[in-house]
């Protein structure tokens, strides 16, 4: 639906014009995946050999199939969700959008020592390494309902890490939406009683 609005002051003659985005025209389905998939790209041996790195710059670069991406979680998380917590670095890029698209906050969960504030932090695991992440401590309050967003679900320790910054909040996690799923790497093991949607699967 696109919706024109006047916002003029009473007594003047300037107006305004506000467009609401139509997320339903946007690509969904398999035209959607089929978009994303084309602008993803598989570099072999990065950061280290035998990982292959799958960087969605060329997404990024390419307003059309973001915004698409975007679309496609507002449609499902529309009016659902509170916060939008997004993990460095590339959650950020996703996240932030995704906060302003839905018409909600945004809060960043940061590798350690980034953030001024009392935090809670988390040691985790991921494909190639290990890290620490950490949440300012009053970023969420109890009963927000949160929705984690990141690039890639690769062996999931991120994400489950992120969740539980999430809870020592006292916040719920309403669900966790990610570009892309390892799923070779088992990453929802570690979610195990999250919604967590993935818009493309990669099995090999
Ligand atoms: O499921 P996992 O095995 O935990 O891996 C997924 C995480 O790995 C990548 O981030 P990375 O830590 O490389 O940081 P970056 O975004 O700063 O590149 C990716 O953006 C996810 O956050
Ligand atoms: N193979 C991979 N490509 C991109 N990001 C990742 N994060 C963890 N594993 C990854």
């Amino acid at each position: 639906m696109n919706q024109e609005q006047d916002s003029g002051a009473p007594g003047t003659t300037k107006e305004t014009t506000v467009t609401t985005w139509d997320v339903d025209a946007e690509p969904q389905g398999e035209e959607l995946r089929q978009l994303v998939a084309s602008r993803l790209r598989a570099i072999p041996d990065f950061p280290e050999p035998g990982v292959v790195f799958k960087d969605f710059t060329p997404l990024l670069r390419d307003p059309a199939a973001s915004r698409a991406v975007v679309a496609d979680v507002v449609r499902r998380r529309a009016g659902a969700v509170d916060v939008v917590v997004g993990i460095e670095a590339r959650g950020f890029i996703l996240g932030s959008v995704m906060a302003h698209a839905l018409g909600v906050g945004f809060v960043p969960v940061r590798k350690a020592g980034k953030l001024p504030g009392e935090t809670h932090r988390v040691s985790y695991s991921l494909e190639y390494g290990e890290a620490v992440i950490e949440m300012h401590q009053d970023a969420l309050q109890p009963g927000d309902r949160v929705l984690v967003v990141d690039d890639v679900l690769a062996t999931g320790g991120t994400a489950a890490a992120c969740c539980q910054l999430v809870e020592a909040c006292g916040a719920t996690v309403a669900g966790v939406e990610v570009v892309l799923e390892l799923a070779f790497l088992h990453g929802r093991d570690h979610l195990p009683g999250y919604d967590v949607v993935s818009l493309l699967v990669d099995e090999a």
